[in-house]
């Protein structure tokens, strides 16, 4: 039989991305956003769309009444780091009291499958890297807090309403569709690879490399990204782990690659030079961050098909010269 998967927030990058993945998988899809970040136009359009909102609890309950939902996928949150330090509220009562809302309405129609969009920002400061799961937590600004206070939440529900879960922790999310009809589009961009594609197109003057004095061979930070088509089959084969297997996973692709590595692959990508400026640190940048991804091959049978860089930016570069929104 057809399972019918609930994608809050589904019209957002990630979001997006998973839904067309599920819908090319057999899956019924039904796509909840409020639109606030996400984009209609990258709603696949075989999947059914209800506008609706985490602090809206009547719209959700609505969705759980009149719907026979087997799981939800759960992305719909803020996620700009520096807007979560000036303005906390704004991030714990979307993203945490938002959550227990979802929950809510799910546990009172009985839809105990979740799987959550967490992040490589609930470990904070590096102690060792590669990071595996067992890294202790200690988020250093609210986005990384609320997202880690909602794995934590799950753990409880399991034990006491039996709530099966499986938390996703991200490292950098980057690239689009490989067909080229959806991709990475925020307002404001504060990403690195679709900044440094804009700089190359003229878009922007030039891109800032944030710190040139870290400790890694080239003096630039170090990030695991990890292709959204990658990360988008993660999240179907979780939902299919479930309720086997309930907890926390890492998803990126066990490599790291600097600032100037992006800049120096988005330049052959492009075929053209960017224009970078040299710039100080970011605060709250650690060095290096790179996933040990060996429990999402494990546990998940999952293995990234983008194997490099050059191929990754390939698809984003693409999308930027070609977007459709
Ligand atoms: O204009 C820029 C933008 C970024 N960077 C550098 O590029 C790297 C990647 O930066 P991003 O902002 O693209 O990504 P982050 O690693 O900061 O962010 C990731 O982790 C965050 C939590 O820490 C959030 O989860 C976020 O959504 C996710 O992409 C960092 O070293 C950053 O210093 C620059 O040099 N110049």
């Amino acid at each position: 039989m057809t399972k019918t998967v609930l994608v809050m927030g589904g019209a957002g990058y990630i979001g997006s991305h998973t839904v067309k993945h599920l819908l090319d998988n057999g899956y019924r899809v039904i796509v909840a956003d409020n639109l606030v970040y996400g984009h209609l136009e990258a709603i696949d359009k075989r999947a059914a769309f209800i506008h609706a909102d985490l602090l809206n609890s009547a719209s959700l309950y609505a969705i759980f009444n009149r719907h026979e939902i087997h799981a939800v996928i759960h992305f719909a949150a803020f996620a700009y780091v520096g807007e979560s330090v000036q303005d906390p509220q704004k991030y714990y009562l979307n993203n945490v009291v938002g959550t227990i809302n979802l929950l809510n309405a799910m546990l009172a129609n009985n839809v105990k499958n979740i799987v959550f969009s967490s992040t490589c920002a609930t470990y904070g400061e590096p102690n060792y890297i590669p990071i595996d799961e067992k890294h202790p937590q200690s988020p250093i600004n609210p986005y990384g807090k609320s997202k880690l206070m909602i794995e934590q939440i799950f753990a409880d529900y399991e034990k006491a309403y039996g709530l099966n879960h499986i938390s996703l922790r991200y490292f950098n999310a980057a690239g689009c569709s490989a067909d080229g009809e959806i991709g990475e589009s925020h307002t404001p961009e504060t990403h690195l690879i679709p900044l440094v594609l804009k700089a190359i197109k003229g878009e922007r003057d030039s891109i800032h490399v944030f710190g040139t004095d870290y400790d890694t061979p080239d003096g630039t930070c170090i990030r695991d990204y990890i292709h959204i088509e990658d990360l988008a089959a993660a999240h179907r084969l979780a939902l299919e782990k479930l309720p086997e297997y309930c907890g926390c996973i890492n998803l990126g692709t066990g490599t790291g690659t600097s600032v100037k590595e992006i800049i120096f692959a988005a330049e052959k990508v492009s075929g053209k030079k960017c224009p970078t400026v040299y710039a100080e640190r970011r605060a709250g940048d650690p060095a290096k961050l790179f996933a040990d991804n060996t429990k999402a091959k494990e546990i998940l049978g999952w293995q990234p098909h983008y194997a490099s860089i050059e191929e990754i930016i390939t698809t984003a570069w693409n999308w930027e010269t070609n977007r459709k929104f």
